[in-house]
């Protein structure tokens, strides 16, 4: 049933990438904040400044993951190390916390300017897993998951979410870890083997695979087929639409 095997009864869908087209916004995000740090940093340690790849570096060390481990992550490939600091920390804070908080005013004004499309596919295959009966969560790993279903007009197809917030409240690990994709099959009553997970994010599809899901979806939006079956994707379509 809608490209899935048999016995299985609810879907986890990531959101940034997979179910809305926020993925970029991230990225572009992600790239004005550390470029503008790593400049600085340069600047002061007169050493050459070499920019973040929002490819490369960004697909390998951030994306899917919390902001916190994207900053700390990205950091250690460049072999840069900073205080954790605390969430309160001033945008200014030369702290991972701080950079965060930097990063995170860049995509709320991102997502105020020029606001939040679903992909069709996406609301296209929401529906059809709705019709046929099957269970449905948004697992994200960010704080604005609510903010952005809401924006994206898909909030109401849902019928659970488990975010950056509620993962900090319940002392989730995040992705790559199986914690968030777990809880959102445990608020949807099934096992984890009658669970999908459909995930654009290396980290995504490896916390599927660590939690022994039913069946991994990669979805490929940036051309890197190859890495998310190396990662765990069982699958992988450029756009949920084909599964239908
Ligand atoms: O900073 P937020 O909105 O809490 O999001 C955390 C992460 O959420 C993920 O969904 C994105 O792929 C990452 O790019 C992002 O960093």
């Amino acid at each position: 049933m809608l490209g899935l095997p048999d016995g299985v009864t609810a879907c986890l869908f990531d959101l940034d990438g997979v179910l809305t087209q926020t993925a970029k916004v991230h990225a572009a995000a992600w790239k004005q904040m550390f470029d503008a740090f790593l400049e600085e940093r340069a600047e002061r340690e007169g050493v050459p400044f070499e920019p973040f790849d929002a490819g490369r570096e960004y697909d390998e060390f951030v994306d899917g993951k919390p902001r916190d481990a994207g900053v700390r992550d990205f950091l250690a490939a460049r072999g840069i190390v900073l205080p954790e600091g605390s969430p309160e920390d001033p945008p200014s804070a030369e702290t991972v916390n701080g950079l965060g908080t930097r990063k995170n005013a860049l995509v709320l004004d991102l997502i105020a300017r020029d606001g939040v499309e679903p992909y069709a596919g996406s609301v296209r295959y929401l529906h059809a897993a709705r019709d046929a009966g099957l269970r449905r969560a948004v697992v994200s790993s960010s704080h604005n998951c609510r903010d952005v279903l809401r924006a994206a007009g898909i909030e109401e197809l849902l019928e659970a979410r488990v975010d950056g917030h509620t993962a900090a409240v319940d002392g989730l690990r995040g992705k790559p870890a199986p914690d968030t994709f777990l809880a959102g099959a445990r608020l949807l009553g099934v096992e984890p083997a009658q669970a999908v997970v459909f995930e654009d994010a290396l980290a995504g599809v490896e916390a599927g695979r660590a939690g022994s899901f039913g069946h991994v979806v990669g979805v490929d939006r940036v051309g890197q087929r190859a890495a998310l079956l190396r990662h765990g994707a069982d699958i992988v379509v450029d756009d949920l639409g084909e599964l239908l």
